[in-house]
């Protein structure tokens, strides 16, 4: 992409990130779920921001079907058009990052070099990144939505893990088996990797 920035200038704000997060007692972060179609990283990042919730943590959600019908209602699922689609969310990401909020990103983000841009966006230790894993097989098991169906069908192309790559995640801060945990216990992970770093306090 190109960037249009010419004779636009950058303002420094007053309130500072780190005087927003101090406001909100806790350490702000972008927790980035990546993962196959179905392997959970939408109803996994629902139960982890449902759980900071109660517990009083000031969070926002970022989910893939979602942004894609306002956001990025105009890309589609070329490897052109997922780069585009991250870049957005990454951007945005850091923008909330930037409030003082614990972020989450649940979109498959199939490519290890976009993941890589939105980790090299933010600070050291703001970026988590959350691999999902689970097996195609289970995947396609559950297939909440039918679309493996559909796909095996030939009746969508591009698919992630049938005819589009999805890139294993190389060194995950977060690496969450949902194959063979409960969905509590996969979002209890994530908490108390966030109370163990210092995200979140006891
Ligand atoms: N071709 C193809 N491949 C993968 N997924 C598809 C496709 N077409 C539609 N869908 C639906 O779109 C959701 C994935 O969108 P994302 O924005 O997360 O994808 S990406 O990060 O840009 O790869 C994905 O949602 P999840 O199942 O929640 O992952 C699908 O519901
Ligand atoms: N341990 C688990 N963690 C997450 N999802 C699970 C788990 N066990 C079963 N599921 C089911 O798998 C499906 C995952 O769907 P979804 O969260 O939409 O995946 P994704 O957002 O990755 O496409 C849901 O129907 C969910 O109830």
């Amino acid at each position: 992409m190109t960037q249009k920035t010419e004779n636009t200038v950058w303002h420094a704000h007053l309130v500072t990130k780190q005087e927003r997060a101090q406001l909100k007692n806790q350490k702000p972060c972008l927790l980035w779920y990546t993962g196959l179609s179905g392997s959970g990283k939408s109803t996994v990042a629902n139960a982890v921001d449902d759980i900071l919730f109660q517990r009083q943590s000031h969070t926002y959600l970022l989910d893939g079907d979602n942004v894609r019908h306002g956001l990025n209602g105009d890309l589609g699922f070329s490897d052109e058009d997922r780069i585009e689609n991250i870049r957005r969310i990454s951007q945005v990401g850091k923008l909330f990052v930037d409030s003082g909020l614990i972020c989450s990103t649940a979109f498959i983000s199939p490519f290890q070099s976009d993941r890589n841009m939105a980790r090299d966006m933010l600070e050291q230790g703001e970026f988590i990144e959350v691999y999902i894993d689970t097996p195609i097989e289970i995947c396609e098991q559950r297939d909440p939505k039918g679309l493996y169906k559909m796909a095996r069908a030939g009746e969508i192309k591009d698919f992630t893990g049938i005819d589009s790559t999805y890139d294993i995640p190389v060194n995950p801060e977060i690496h969450v088996k949902t194959a063979d945990q409960s969905i509590e216990q996969c979002a209890l992970q994530i908490v108390n990797y966030l109370t163990e770093n210092g995200y979140i306090t006891k």
